[in-house]
């Protein structure tokens, strides 16, 4: 057997940011803005705006009216593309809806004329939410001239936010392009960066793009996402949503629907073929790969082409493989070798990437070799051709990748080389098990969750007190209404060993669950620090003037504390505003003015007030029984496990469906495409796309052993001796099993980062071929005996 050489701590994880990084993730910046602008009593939403037209009197949407066709026309089109009439038009009768139409097939659209019919009626607003945030400025320049539009995200300035919302207020725009992130971030109404809903026009209708974020069950879960549609709702009273993405199978575009609230069976505008017919497709398991793509590159089918992505799923391969290509294209076609050939990804610098991405949408770059994070957003139609040189990590992300070339409608090419080992496929399957937690850690998030609260035992008192006997009945209600509660971001990621997002994605699942365990609030300062440079004599003082602070010192004295010596406070603001039954930003407020107050001889108090902590906000039960508690930890443990079984369900699927296509050799397809192979392909993709799965995740037990082709048994022993020489290497430290299977497939975590374990390269990397629960099974185990 031959055994993967362990490589240094893999950077897959970086490129699967890649993406991301270019999304509005910049919490920081909004936890800062949620101190700046503190949170007041919401206003009621305003009533949601009248739609243009009404429907018939059966239910229907009307006919199409010549309104609509000239501001088509206005916008610069002659005639609607499928599905863009329907879509428009629901929208205009106040309805919401799911457009599913693959890249390039005009989806804008959709929002555009919408918008510019509302605004042509009344003074009012469209928000875009888009996640796209470095492609805002783009977006927005792209806009037709007629249609005046603003943009909001974190990677403005304050100064630049404002002038944007200027707009906004004094009716210059109609419509608003908003990151996730400044729509549901802290701040003036709850609504991010926005200042309330009554300075706000009406809002017509919301639409969000890349929308298959909303869905819990698709390959891209943003949680901020489902707390958009709640924003919109209950604060914006938006009513219409329009929902937009390119990928979605019919499950998850039934759950997106869900989300959007779109009842009627039309709410699903359209859903188009997932790969466009322009598109030919080709797939081949060559064992030289370098060579088959010069091979490939130099053939009848992609010579010719002048504008190529080679998509590769490491960085370092992006380099390699572009230094590759400038030496062995040499002297092909007469010009420079810079055009032949470049790399992109994350890891280069700002300029580095503009330039590369600058030269090939004018032409003046012939191959881009990139990772994923080249061509979100990319608004060139004529790229005539995309290369996989690695497998692509699920049929979403292939369709998306392919879906960037032939956008102008004329023939393009795609290639896909798969490992005939399977090679790719356990790397990419390291990532899903990236995200799995065990019972143990769920058991202890859960516990951080539902700390036990009085409320029960405050009405037994009640009750006893007033001699009442319940029905039994009412014995087993619900006598807790939630409570409000904080966990300290990083203190939680460093105790359970997960990201940021695993617990987000944690605590949205429980949101989910038809309980509702709880409700997730935006992120927020949780500690307050007092300190009085005056002593103890101005805490005293203090504590007339501000119930929290008074509160504070009660509760300390009740525990025994001897609060006279204090002239220093740290609490968990938090709880002392859910004790109080105050609302957190009135007691942030009222803590933040003590700063600024002055005494009676108008000098200040000498008070020095700080927030510090960034931390999980959210409301959550507290009089939960223990068995509930273990229904709870149950049922997230097995919603973990479900996700794990569905992506690694569909990335079997995904290899399998390339093997059944693929050809040995790419030599069989460099000059001449084999249609019947091209159109299987598409037939596979579109069965994928629009069977409908129970939820995706209740899928039958597979056997994914029959690809696993080392099986574990047959190395038990070295594994065992590994593991063993591992745990007395570093005899200092503690580890679950968890984490020795982590390290033994590549993968870091927050408490055993790549930097560090991924030097290591005896251990490293080592088993990335055999399944990892049997890993985490051995490692168990042999923990145990080295105690
Ligand atoms: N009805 C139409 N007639 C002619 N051209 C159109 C029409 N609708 C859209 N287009 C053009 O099609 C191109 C792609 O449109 P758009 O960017 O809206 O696609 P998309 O579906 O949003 O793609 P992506 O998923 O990549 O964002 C644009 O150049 C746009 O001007």
């Amino acid at each position: 057997m031959r055994l993967c050489v362990p490589v240094a701590a893999s950077t897959f994880k970086e490129e699967q940011n890649d993406q991301e990084k270019e999304v509005d993730s910049k919490r920081k910046d909004e936890v800062l803005l949620n101190v700046i602008r503190p949170d007041y009593e919401r206003p009621p939403p305003p009533p949601p705006m009248e739609p243009l037209y009404e429907l018939t009197e059966d239910g229907k949407v009307q006919e199409t009216h010549e309104d609509v066709y000239s501001a088509l026309r206005d916008l610069g089109y002659q005639s609607f593309r499928p599905g863009q009439e329907e879509a428009i038009m629901r929208i205009l009768s106040g309805l919401s809806t799911l457009v599913v139409l693959s890249t390039g097939m005009g989806k804008s659209l959709c929002y555009q004329l919408p918008a510019y019919l509302y605004a042509q009626r009344s003074k009012c607003i469209t928000l875009v939410i888009s996640p796209l945030v470095s492609l805002m400025d783009d977006q927005l320049s792209g806009l037709p001239a007629k249609l005046k539009a603003a943009c909001i995200h974190s990677n403005m300035t304050m100064k630049q936010r404002e002038a944007a919302i200027e707009k906004v207020k004094s009716g210059q725009v109609c419509l608003l392009l908003l990151s996730p992130e400044a729509l549901v971030g802290g701040g003036g109404s709850g609504s991010g960066c926005l200042p309330s809903a009554q300075e706000l026009p009406p809002v017509a209708f919301a639409c969000i793009d890349e929308a298959h974020c909303v869905s819990e069950w698709s390959h891209n879960f943003r949680p901020c996402y489902l707390r958009l549609c709640k924003v919109l709702r209950e604060r914006l009273g938006v009513r219409c949503l329009l929902g937009l993405t390119a990928t979605a199978t019919l499950s998850t575009a039934l759950d997106i629907a869900k989300h959007l609230e779109i009842s009627d069976q039309a709410g699903i505008a359209v859903r188009s073929a997932a790969v466009p017919p322009n598109l030919n497709l080709s797939v081949s398991t060559d064992r030289e790969k370098d060579q088959a793509l010069v091979s490939l590159l130099k053939g009848d089918r992609f010579g010719c082409l002048d504008s190529i992505i080679v998509y590769c799923t490491r960085r370092e391969e992006t380099v390699r493989v572009a230094a590759l290509l400038r030496t062995c294209l040499q002297g092909k076609i007469r010009k420079p070798l810079k055009w032949q050939a470049e790399s992109y990804h994350a890891g280069l610098s700002g300029s580095e990437r503009r330039r590369v991405q600058n030269n090939f949408m004018c032409g003046e770059l012939r191959i881009v070799v990139a990772t994923v994070a080249f061509g979100m957003g990319l608004d060139k139609s004529d790229v005539r051709g995309i290369i996989h040189y690695n497998m692509p990590k699920s049929f979403e992300s292939y369709v998306q990748e392919i879906g960037r070339a032939g956008r102008d409608g004329e023939p393009a090419h795609c290639h896909l080389f798969l490992d005939p080992e399977g090679g790719d496929l356990h790397e990419l399957r390291r990532h899903i098990y990236a995200d799995t937690v065990d019972y143990y850690t769920v058991k202890r998030l859960v516990q951080k969750v539902f700390p036990a609260c009085k409320c029960k035992q405050i009405h037994q008192k009640q009750q006893e007190l007033f001699k009442v006997t319940p029905p039994s009945s009412v014995c087993e209600e619900r006598v807790c209404h939630t409570h409000e509660r904080a966990i300290p971001i990083q203190e939680t990621i460093e105790a359970l060993d997960i990201t940021e997002e695993g617990v987000e994605t944690l605590l949205c699942y429980l949101e989910l669950h038809p309980q509702r365990f709880v409700e997730l609030l935006h992120p927020t300062l949780s500690v307050c620090k007092v300190s009085c440079y005056d002593g103890l004599r101005q805490l005293q003082k203090i504590t007339k003037i501000c119930p929290p602070i008074a509160v504070v010192l009660a509760r300390r004295r009740m525990a025994g504390e001897r609060v006279e010596q204090c002239d220093q406070l740290e609490f968990d603001v938090v709880e002392v505003a859910d004790t109080m039954g105050w609302q957190l930003p009135l007691v942030k407020r009222g803590l933040r003015q003590l700063q600024w107050s002055t005494d009676r001889g108008g000098n200040g108090l000498g008070v020095l007030v700080e927030f510090s902590s960034p931390s999980f906000y959210f409301r959550s039960y507290g009089d939960l029984s223990d068995e509930e508690i273990d229904r709870v930890c149950q049922f997230l443990h097995k919603r973990v496990q479900d996700q794990e079984r569905t992506q690694l369900y569909q990335l079997t699927a995904c290899f399998k469906a390339f093997k059944s296509v693929a050809f040995c050799s790419v030599l069989s397809c460099v000059d001449d495409l084999d249609e019947s192979r091209s159109l299987q392909l598409k037939s596979l993709l579109s069965e994928y796309f629009d069977k409908r799965r129970d939820g995706d995740h209740a899928l039958k037990p597979f056997d994914l052993e029959e690809l696993d082709k080392y099986k574990l048994l047959d190395w038990e022993d070295q594994i065992r001796a590994d593991i063993r020489s591992f745990l007395s290497n570093r005899s200092d430290e503690k580890f679950s099993g968890r984490a020795v299977a982590r390290i033994f497939h590549g993968i870091g975590s927050p408490c055993y980062p790549a930097q560090t374990y991924g030097k290591d390269r005896r251990y490293w990397r080592k088993y990335i071929q055999f399944d990892f629960n049997q890993l985490i099974r051995l490692a168990t185990q042999e923990i145990i005996r080295f105690k």
